[in-house]
């Protein structure tokens, strides 16, 4: 039995940072990976499909060079297998460094395979035992697979397949129409192929407040991505040509012929197969890790960081789980998870940026809330680049004028609603951002209209 003054199970995006920490004030560490390092973004989320929405960009703005007065020599056309290469470069260019990385720190022992509880200190890796005081678990998550009939009949797809496909699918079908099923809907129907989205609640993107899934809607569908909500029929079949999915059992086509299935219909964390009951840690109904507001666990020296907490389902939230457990054990700081704010991007095109309540939250908060928007085809920045598509939209504490949260679906919201979250973070309320200067043109100057055009609801 080897033993470690700290064992991270997971390379994922807390793990590796942490390793660095702890190595770095002198403690012996194990971090054990059991498939690629980097986890999720880095080889199957957000790394690969950014670099894909970047080329299915480059192929939208191609077709489009005659609006802006650029005129090509012939169609336009997507070369898949270099597109694809392109995506895995990114991927293999991010994973390299992190082996690179881990493999060369000091006091750092990178092991390869599928880690096991076998007590509250120990961990079993294939035929080792590892032992340790402390033990970080950073596991991640994976698509989940919903029993819907015929499920097993059919070949699927999900965000680790589709990343790897070299070929753009005649006809996608994509069941669920949230972050994941949306990114891709959109670039394959970019990259030619027809794509429909099925999604059983009644509108897309269902977090969001109604007007924003509208525009969402509307965005998509005006590319020809095919949009069928309400599918409370979900099923499926093999078909000569292809995979028949069943639809709505009341409204519209009953079914639809796709090539090929995407599943986008949430995650799961990797939780059912690390013997957390030899541990005695406790996870909730849905297999997520019970943590406490500083990440600990219910049994001393094991915390959990990243999605497989629940606490978050996003890059930058399992980096500020390491920001937070790091501080806390090296720094004497006194950090919670229930401090932070939390922002989000959708990377459609134009991509939706997000921070703190949408409309309804605050609502249901039981707030008397004032509501500011704009439609981008009112912001002079979108008109310059012919990006009309999208709205901004912020929510203000009628009596203590703070800000609720906001919204930019629109040209560069990814980056531009950073101005708020950070106002925000600051604590500053609405007035503050209402007489800041912003420059000229940006998404960003509009704040202060929207502002002062802000109503009760
Ligand atoms: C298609 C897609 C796009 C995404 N895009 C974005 C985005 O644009 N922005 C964003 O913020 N987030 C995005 N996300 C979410 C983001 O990828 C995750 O939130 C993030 O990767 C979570 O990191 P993590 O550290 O919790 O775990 P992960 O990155 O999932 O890493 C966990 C690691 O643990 C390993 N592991 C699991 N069990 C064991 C075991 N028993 N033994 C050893 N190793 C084990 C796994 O192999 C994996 O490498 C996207 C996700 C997907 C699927
Ligand atoms: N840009 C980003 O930051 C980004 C991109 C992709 C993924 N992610 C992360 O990945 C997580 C998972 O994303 P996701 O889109 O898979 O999940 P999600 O939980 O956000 O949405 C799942 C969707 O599938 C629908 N659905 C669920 N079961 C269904 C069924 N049986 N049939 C049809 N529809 C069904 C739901 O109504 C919902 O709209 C997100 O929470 C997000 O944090 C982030």
């Amino acid at each position: 039995m080897r033993s470690f003054d700290a064992i991270i199970i997971g390379t994922g995006q807390a793990g590796p940072p942490l390793a660095g920490r702890l190595a770095a004030a002198g403690k012996s560490v194990a971090i054990i990976e059991r498939k690629h390092v980097g986890g999720t973004c880095v080889n199957t989320g957000c790394m690969p499909t950014k670099a894909l929405v970047a080329s299915a960009y480059a192929a939208h703005l191609a077709r489009r060079a005659a609006d802006f007065g650029v005129m090509l020599d012939g169609h336009v056309q997507i070369d898949m297998p270099k597109v694809m290469q392109r995506s895995h470069q990114v991927t293999l260019n991010a994973r390299g460094n992190n082996e690179k990385w881990l493999s060369g720190m000091k006091g750092c022992t990178l092991i390869r395979g599928h880690a096991r509880f076998e007590g509250p200190t120990r961990v079993r890796v294939v035929e080792e035992v590892l032992e340790a005081p402390q033990i970080f678990i950073n596991v991640g998550g994976r698509a989940a697979v919903p029993d819907l009939p015929g499920i097993d009949d059919i070949d699927y797809l999900t965000n680790s397949s589709i990343v790897m496909l070299h070929r753009a699918p005649e006809h996608l079908v994509v069941i669920g129409g949230s972050y994941i099923g949306l990114e891709f809907a959109q670039m394959y129907r970019r990259f030619g192929a027809e794509v429909t989205v099925v999604e059983k609640g009644d509108r897309l993107i269902s977090r969001e407040d109604p007007e924003i899934s509208d525009a969402i809607r509307g965005i998509l569908e005006k590319e020809g991505v095919q949009v069928r909500t309400g599918a409370e029929c979900i099923r499926f079949s093999r078909h000569p040509q292809g995979i028949a999915v069943g639809l709505s059992c009341s409204e519209g086509a009953p079914e639809v012929i796709g090539s090929d299935v995407l599943l986008a219909t949430g995650r799961r964390p990797n939780t059912d197969d690390l013997g957390l009951k030899a541990a005695g840690v406790e996870v909730d109904e849905r297999g997520y890790i019970k943590v406490n507001d500083d990440l600990s666990t219910n049994v001393p020296g094991i915390y959990a960081l990243g999605d497989c907490n629940g606490k978050g389902a996003f890059t930058h939230t399992a980096y500020n789980d390491f920001e937070i457990v790091a501080a806390n054990l090296l720094d004497g700081e006194d950090r919670k998870v229930s401090q932070r704010l939390l922002g989000y991007a959708l990377y459609i095109d134009p991509p939706l940026g997000r921070v703190g309540r949408t409309e309804a939250q605050a609502a249901k908060a039981g707030r008397k809330i004032l509501i500011g928007t704009r439609p981008m085809s009112r912001v002079g920045r979108a008109i310059e680049k012919g990006e009309t598509q999208g709205l901004m939209k912020i929510i203000i504490d009628a009596e203590s004028r703070q800000i609720l949260g906001a919204a930019i679906l629109g040209a560069g919201g990814d980056e531009a609603i950073h101005g708020v979250l950070d106002m925000m973070n600051a604590g500053a309320t609405a007035d503050s951002l209402r007489w800041a200067l912003p420059i000229h043109p940006t998404v960003s100057e509009l704040w202060p209209t929207v502002i002062q055009s802000a109503e009760p609801v």
